[in-house]
């Protein structure tokens, strides 16, 4: 099995993206086939080999983002894609150190979940394994590429992996790292491919390969759940976009509902956890402080009528504001009359990834709990702790805002799935 990264191909020499994703599956398959075999301290060895290898790389790497950086500039690529794009010394040392904390987690393969024996005298173990060849299709963000590779091999998958197009010389370039390092522990660097075109109609073939990939991971925007509606025949873990709420319910402490709105919005508007959506109670007593603190912090409000009425400085939402993620300094903001009222908005308008509720009535804060239904319901908390790091779990894919297998963060667990092992004594069903 060749242990070289695949070359890069351009679309003039790509007769056909269903072959060339078919092709990249088998030899993903056979790679994974291998990992399955490796133990826990083989595992870890080849990420700690992969992070070296990053770290020893580190100055190729650099040049590669560097070419990413500047092709983005050219195309007016705005301030925060550039910023997520950018490497630099540290931002390198930290994806190599997030591989080596990801070895470092105990590998979730081979974990019992549950065991019992059944009347008829079976014994029965519910014990964790990986899933297999896993796609993964994500934005212009060069450490996701170190991250998904890193958390896919330690729960023993292979991955696809297919980055966004303003980071694809990084990507290639920490691919190329990553594999020379996991190959000189003994894993094929098939385990770890990184897409070789960036033709979308490649995201479309790897959407259908039922059969070939096991798990396609979208982790993306609207563009992205467009195709995935339109495309995926294999299981998809949606990781999408988020529109975040938070309810400042009326029993809210007005300091701390303040400084968490704030922080919720403001912190770092563009990533997908950020507050877009501002539910004031109409009989929460101090909303003033909020939108003063928002506006002087330089976010934009788009209000309904009654928020324009808290403030002359709210611009008028429009009917499309409540349904927009905005990944910038903007929010929309609504009044409405109670928590029932609340729960209409976010159940009406929320994607499904985090939603909060600020309130010091505990049966409120249960309430909502209990019936918002996305992926993380917080109360008393920023939006902005929707994170795997934040969540204890080393590191994560994303934030998976559908419903099945696994919600939220994901991380090791969610990136496996189980069987059953039944041991008998001879018994027949009767
Ligand atoms: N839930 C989560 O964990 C996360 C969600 N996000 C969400 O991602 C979005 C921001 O990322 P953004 O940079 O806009 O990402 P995009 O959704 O534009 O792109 C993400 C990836 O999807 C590909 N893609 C987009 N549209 C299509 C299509 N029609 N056909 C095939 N491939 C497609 C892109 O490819 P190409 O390079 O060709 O554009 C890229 O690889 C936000 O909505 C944010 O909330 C971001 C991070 C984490
Ligand atoms: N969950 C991560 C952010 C994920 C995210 O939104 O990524 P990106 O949109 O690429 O900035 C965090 O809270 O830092």
């Amino acid at each position: 099995m060749s242990t070289q990264p695949q070359p890069p191909i351009d679309r003039e020499t790509l007769a056909d993206c269903e072959t060339l994703v078919a092709d990249l599956a088998r030899a993903g398959r056979a790679a994974q086939r291998v990992l399955a075999r490796m133990d826990d301290a083989a595992k870890a060895q080849a990420l700690r080999s992969a992070a070296a290898a990053l770290r020893r790389n580190a100055p190729a790497v650099l040049a590669a983002n560097a070419q990413d950086i500047a092709a983005g500039e050219a195309r007016g690529l705005p301030p925060a894609m550039l910023d997520r794009l950018r490497l630099d010394d540290g931002r390198l040392e930290g994806m190599a150190a997030a591989v080596e904390a990801v070895a470092a987690l105990p590998d979730p393969v081979g974990e019992v979940i549950s065991r019992s024996t059944v009347p008829s005298g079976l014994d029965l173990a519910r014990v964790r394994i990986p899933i297999g060849l896993i796609g993964i299709i994500y934005e212009s963000r060069p450490n996701v590429t170190a991250d998904a590779a890193a958390l896919c091999v330690r729960a023993g998958n292979a991955v696809l992996l297919r980055g966004g197009s303003e980071a694809v010389r990084s990507n290639r370039a920490i691919n190329a790292a990553l594999t020379e390092g996991l190959a000189a522990a003994g894993v094929p660097a098939e385990a770890v491919q990184l897409m070789p075109t960036q033709d979308r109609e490649a995201v479309g073939a790897m959407l259908r390969a039922a059969g070939l990939i096991d798990m396609i991971v979208p982790r993306g925007g609207k563009g992205l759940v467009e195709r995935v509606q339109n495309d995926a025949r294999v299981p998809v873990l949606a990781h999408l976009d988020g529109i975040c709420h938070t309810y400042v319910h009326s029993a809210a402490e007005p300091e701390m509902a303040r400084s968490v709105a704030l922080n919720a919005k403001m912190r770092r508007t563009g990533i997908c956890g950020a507050m877009e959506t501002l539910l004031l109670d109409a009989n929460f007593p101090a909303p003033h402080a909020i939108v003063d603190a928002l506006l002087d912090a330089g976010c934009e409000l788009r209000g309904d009528l009654r928020a324009q009425a808290i403030d002359p400085r709210i611009a008028p939402a429009s009917a499309n504001d409540w349904d927009t993620e905005y990944l910038d300094a903007v929010l929309s903001v609504a009044v409405v009359d109670g928590l029932d009222a609340a729960l209409d908005h976010i159940a009406r308008h929320s994607s499904g990834h985090t939603d909060a509720i600020l309130t010091a009535d505990a049966a409120a804060a249960e309430r909502f709990l209990a019936e918002v239904d996305s992926a993380i319901v917080m109360v008393n908390a920023s939006t902005q702790f929707a994170d795997g790091g934040e969540f204890g779990l080393g590191a994560e894919i994303g934030i998976a805002t559908g419903r099945l297998h696994a919600r939220g963060p994901v991380a090791l667990e969610g990136l496996t799935t189980y069987k059953w092992q039944v041991r008998g004594t001879g018994q027949g069903r009767p």
